[in-house]
């Protein structure tokens, strides 16, 4: 089977993930080998959108925000992501993918605007946009930013590329006896908690009828195994 299964597609890529075996910031190895796997969905001829979180530099609830000003420390965790967005693109750029950066904040001197109708354009001439600064707002998340940016751009499926292998009955970092998922409602994912996404990203995409995939970014192939169809990571459906 060669024909992948979606036409269109956000995939939200893990800020933290970024960090591969350092404390803090952008490992250059990983950020290559993630650029690796999208390479090779993009030469499927899918239309790819991305939101890449900010984990690995800021975020507005971590420690290290602790006593600041919420909305203040929201907006650093937004320009936290164009680092990684600008970070992202040139390492596409350099493994000899077209891609275009658009900021949900004006920062112009820096990247593109936000414009709907001209990452639509991208998209259908084959090149790779990637939302940055999230939806724009405090107190939301990226994973809230690729549910709305999906729903946009008509993507069929939000690919969650994150650190662990699916949705588990807790999480599986803290909580060995876990067990994971291969498919739960967003219905059922609310109603217990469960905390591999917020739930307002799982709100929206269920009033939207768009399909979240959970699965590791860390797992060589498993973004291509998304994409063609195969059973990898879970399945969050209406
Ligand atoms: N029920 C659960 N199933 C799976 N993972 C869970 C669950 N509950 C919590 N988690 C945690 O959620 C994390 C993924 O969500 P999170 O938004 O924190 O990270 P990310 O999206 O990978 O990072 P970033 O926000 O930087 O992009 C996993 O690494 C896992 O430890
Ligand atoms: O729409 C948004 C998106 C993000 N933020 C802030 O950025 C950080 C980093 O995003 P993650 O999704 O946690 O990786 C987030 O913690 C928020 O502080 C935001 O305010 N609005």
């Amino acid at each position: 089977m060669t024909t992948p299964a979606y036409k269109r597609v956000l995939l939200k890529l893990s800020g933290e993930a970024l960090m591969g075996d350092d404390a803090y910031g952008i490992n250059r190895a990983t950020i290559e080998r993630m650029v690796a796997d999208v390479a090779e969905i993009s030469k499927l001829g899918v239309e790819l959108a991305i939101v890449i979180g900010g984990g690995n530099i800021f975020r507005g609830v971590a420690p290290g925000a602790q006593g600041m000003d919420r909305a203040t420390a929201d907006y650093m965790g937004m320009l936290a992501t164009v680092m990684n967005s600008l970070a992202l693109a040139d390492a596409m750029r350099q493994a000899g993918l077209t891609a275009r950066v658009m900021s949900a904040i004006g920062i112009e001197q820096v990247v593109e605007p936000y414009v709907r109708p001209k990452a639509l354009q991208y998209l259908e001439e084959g090149k790779i946009v990637v939302f940055a600064a999230g939806t724009g707002n405090p107190f939301f998340t990226t994973d809230t930013a690729a549910a709305l940016r999906g729903s946009e751009i008509g993507a069929q499926i939000v690919l969650k590329a994150t650190k662990v292998d699916g949705v588990y009955t807790a999480d599986p970092k803290k909580d060995p006896s876990a067990t994971r998922y291969q498919s739960i409602s967003f219905d059922e994912a609310i109603a217990k908690h469960l905390q591999v996404m917020d739930a307002t990203a799982f709100a929206l995409c269920r009033d939207q009828k768009l399909p979240i995939k959970v699965f590791s970014i860390v797992k060589p192939g498993a973004l291509k195994s998304v994409v063609m169809g195969d059973d990898e990571g879970t399945l969050v459906h209406v």
